[in-house]
């Protein structure tokens, strides 16, 4: 459905216009003027040409009013050049400050409103939103004006040279308004269709390049490729439509035009008969009518493009408009650098009302402890270290640090103190060295180094092709599995948390390179406090304290040897995973 036009997405955009306007608009402005006064000024000087020099044979008279059209072109064509420039500048700053408030709101908002949208849509908005916003900016705004002023203009200057002849004229403009705007709309639509249609090839685009191994070891290239070859036909459908629409426009726009131009003539002859109006005013009127139908034609188009971007304005401030749903008191006070003493205090959880993720959860941690955390999958191992990091916050309970409650200190320096190294190591494209960095900005290239030679990562940086200036993209393909793991190592390394949490690697990697791993881990875990989800029995194995979980609830607690005594489920677990081994093995 079609949405009315919104005045309060245009009023909040206008916002973002203040810090310029005062500078910028009055220089528009008086462009603007010039550029409309100059063109309405160019069929003026024709009449008067006819009427008084060409008629009367003046041949002085008529070189100085080409010598003053000259100069009213130059004038009109340097205005121009200067509104252009303003209104560019203008609409970049506006459309730069709102890219970046979107993108420095998002990146605020709390795992809660990415675990809704897919990554897709947030990236439409960013871009595409923005950018259709742009035009509006740089041009839309301006066009508006300058039309709609041409247009009074011709219209005041009709009527002032003969108001009947006018009249009789301007009884075609409420004719062309309605077909321009019927067709307007149903054009509009045909082109949200297509949109539509182009958004959904552009998102399975996404998910087939992203999920390509996937689809390539499923040999499910065909079924995808016919899946999308059905949406690339509807798209070309439905673009034919519209631009088939698109194209009986302009002359239906003509044939509502040459009413106009018959009326002229017919009548305007007449007049010139009976000697009511001059030649040069007949003249005149064609030249004007030739300026009319433009400018309505045009604004009818920007109505749909103000349509379309306040659709998108709607769309960027429902994003920034979104609280972010962990929040910080107004005061809170800085965490003070930790130790590392940890309570979780009866901690509830549930990412869905109703679907309780964590049923009460009760720990004391000392400093330098490392905490194993095991358990089925879907058990809760991950949201625990979630609210550690206060990445959500907690339903019932509380999780305090060196006894101050997690909720009450800034988020900031809570999460600057804690070390997260997740499963899918995220790497960032650039080097190998800004991947490592990442961990603390202003660390040196002496620091990112010890750093990678500490958790063992510097051989096979340096057996790179360019060391630790290798470029990486995004997701670091190049790099395989243990090798991304030991860069993250490097990376929470050098940031030195107190805290450390680590959620391990699943996948089988060689015996060398896990061992490479067991060592780096352990000069990673030396004297912090480590939360690990753990899934190699080396690393449980090497725990402090080995928590079993189980539907959201803690099962069974202890040392490895403690466990294995009581034949609980952490004894079930391990004899399956041996079971599991000597099977395949
Ligand atoms: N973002 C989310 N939105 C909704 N439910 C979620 C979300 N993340 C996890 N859950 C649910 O919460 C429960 C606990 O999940 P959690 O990720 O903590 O398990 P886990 O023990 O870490 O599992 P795994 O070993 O597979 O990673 C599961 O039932 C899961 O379906």
């Amino acid at each position: 459905m079609e949405k009315p036009f919104d005045w309060s997405q245009l009023k909040r955009l206008g916002k973002y216009m203040k810090p310029y306007s005062k500078k910028m608009l009055p220089i528009i402005i008086i462009t603007i003027l010039i550029v409309t006064l100059s063109k309405l000024a160019i069929p003026m000087l024709i009449t008067f040409a006819i009427d008084h020099a060409i008629l009367e044979k003046n041949g002085s008279l008529l070189l100085i009013v080409t010598g003053t059209m000259a100069a009213v072109y130059v004038i009109q064509w340097l205005s121009s050049n200067y509104r252009i420039r303003y209104t560019n500048d203008i609409g970049q700053r506006v459309i730069y400050d709102l890219r970046r408030d979107l993108f420095s709101h998002i990146q605020q908002l709390s795992f809660r409103f990415f675990d809704k949208r897919p990554a897709g849509s947030v990236l439409v908005r960013v871009t595409n939103d923005v950018n259709s916003l742009q035009d509006l900016f740089t041009n839309g705004v301006v066009n508006v004006l300058i039309d709609s002023i041409q247009l009074l203009g011709i219209i005041i200057i009709l009527l002032s040279f003969n108001l009947k002849l006018g009249l009789a004229i301007m009884i075609t403009v409420p004719l062309m308004f309605m077909v321009s705007t019927t067709l307007r709309k149903r054009i509009r639509r045909a082109w949200q269709d297509v949109r539509m249609k182009q958004s959904r090839i552009n998102s399975h685009l996404n998910e087939s390049i992203q999920g390509i191994r996937v689809t390539q070891a499923y040999t499910q290239e065909k079924d995808n490729m016919n899946y999308f070859d059905g949406m690339n036909k509807v798209n070309r459908f439905s673009w034919n439509k519209a631009s088939g629409l698109n194209q009986s426009f302009g002359p239906i726009i003509e044939i509502t035009g040459a009413i106009g131009y018959c009326i002229l003539f017919w009548y305007g002859a007449h007049l010139v008969q009976t000697g009511e109006i001059s030649i040069g005013i007949l003249v005149g009127f064609a030249t004007y009518i030739g300026h009319f139908w433009d400018p309505i034609n045009r604004l009818g188009q920007m109505y749909s493009q103000l349509l379309i971007a306040m659709a998108s304005s709607e769309r960027i401030f429902e994003f920034i408009d979104e609280k972010p749903t962990v929040e910080e008191n107004a005061h809170a006070p800085k965490m003070p650098p930790i130790k590392g003493n940890i309570s979780i205090e009866n901690l509830v959880f549930e990412y869905e009302p109703g679907r309780p993720a964590l049923k009460g959860i009760n720990l004391e941690v000392q400093a330098g402890q490392s905490i194993a955390l095991v358990g089925h999958t879907g058990s809760g191992k991950s949201t625990i270290i979630n609210l550690i990091s206060r990445f959500y916050d907690p339903v019932e309970g509380r999780i305090l640090i060196d006894g101050h409650p997690i909720r009450e200190v800034t988020i900031q320096s809570l999460r600057s103190q804690i070390g997260i190294v997740l499963q899918d190591t995220f790497i960032f494209s650039g080097t190998i060295r800004d991947n490592i960095r990442f961990g603390r900005l202003d660390a040196t290239d002496e620091e990112v180094e010890l750093a990678a030679k500490a958790v063992n990562a510097d051989d096979f940086i340096k057996d790179l092709v360019n060391g630790y200036d290798t470029e990486v993209q995004e997701r670091g393909n190049v790099l395989s599995m243990g090798q991304r793991q030991l860069i993250s190592f490097a990376r929470a390394l050098l940031a030195n948390p107190r805290i450390l949490i680590l959620d391990e690697a699943t996948a089988s990697i060689d015996t060398e390179t896990e061992l490479k791993i067991q060592e780096a881990l352990k000069i990673l875990l030396a004297g912090r406090t480590s939360f690990i989800i753990a899934h190699r029995l080396s690393t449980i194995r090497n725990a402090d304290n080995i928590v079993v979980l189980d539907h959201g609830r803690i099962m069974e607690m202890g040392s490895h040897e403690q466990l294995i005594e009581g034949k609980g489920i952490y004894y079930g677990l391990i004899q399956a995973q041996f079971r599991f081994l000597n099977e395949t093995g």
